[in-house]
């Protein structure tokens, strides 16, 4: 791909339907290149739908999805793919492959710029090893390369995972609750890598969180959902707690009573 655009990631009127549920009703949303924005709400307000959405791992019901310069709402199978490339995914549970290393799992990052499968490590070129070491270096577990990531706690596994999506090479990171089973320590680290890869890459990052006080301290911007709609979209500087509150007010039904 050429130079990024300025504007990593436009919505325009989304809409995503499951049947008859509305996950994401009417989302105009733009992310700025370098930017980290926290998608924030109560649980089913559309964040992880809204976060699909962003790759095509859910097509559009309506409205528009642009990435980069991808429209992602009518690309074809094989543009997807391409973006998919382009774009890193995050998960709350890491998804590594436990009987494999830490380098081996940090390798499958790159297997969609290689041609042809990779049958363990000896079929990675030294360049791909050295590339996938300095992954793990950055992200400080260099010295647990050779070691099996079943064996690694929860926030190594999640500092391995994103090592991984680094070594896809992405432009844009999406993160669907990456420190939901961490403690407050490793948390607070993953986020600060997250953050580090934004200042120093230039890598844009969707994030979504439940936990506001990490979205206030890290995030650059918060977007803040309910009921599928937009209903806060903010710098983080100067935005206060109570404001972000607001988000979690449940709604209120005609009858008066409360529901997320
Ligand atoms: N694959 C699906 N099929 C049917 N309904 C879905 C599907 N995915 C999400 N939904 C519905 O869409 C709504 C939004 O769900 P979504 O998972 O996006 O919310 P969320 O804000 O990410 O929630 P959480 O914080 O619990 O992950 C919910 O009502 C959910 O039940």
């Amino acid at each position: 791909m050429s130079a990024p655009p300025a504007t990593a990631v436009t919505t325009r009127g989304l809409v995503k339907r499951f049947g008859t549920t509305t996950a994401v009703d009417g989302v105009d949303l733009e992310v700025r290149t370098g930017e980290l924005v926290v998608l924030l709400g109560l649980s089913g307000s559309g964040k992880s739908t809204l976060l699909r959405c962003l790759n095509g791992l859910h097509p559009v019901t309506a409205g528009e999805v642009v990435v980069d310069t991808v429209a992602v709402h009518r690309a074809r199978p094989a543009e997807l793919r391409r973006l998919r490339t382009d774009v890193g995914f995050v998960f709350q549970q890491f998804n590594l492959i436990g009987r494999l290393t830490c380098l081996e799992n940090v390798l499958i990052g790159a297997l969609g710029r290689v041609r042809g499968p990779r049958y363990g490590l000896l079929t990675w070129s030294a360049r791909h090893k050295r590339e996938a070491l300095a992954h793990l270096d950055r992200i400080g577990l260099a010295d647990q390369a050779d070691q099996r990531a079943d064996t690694l706690s929860g926030g190594q596994q999640q500092r391995v995972a994103l090592a991984r999506t680094l070594m896809q090479g992405p432009r844009l990171l999406l993160a669907d609750e990456p420190v939901a089973s961490l403690d407050p320590e490793n948390a607070g680290t993953v986020m600060d890598l997250l953050l580090r890869v934004c200042r120093e890459d230039r890598l844009t990052v969707v994030c979504t969180l439940h936990q506001v006080d990490l979205a206030l301290g890290w995030a650059h911007r918060l977007v803040g959902l309910r009921g599928g709609r937009k209903v806060l979209d903010r710098t983080a500087d100067g935005v206060s707690r109570a404001e972000v509150m607001e988000v979690y007010r449940r709604l209120e039904t005609a009858t008066g009573m409360a529901v997320a």
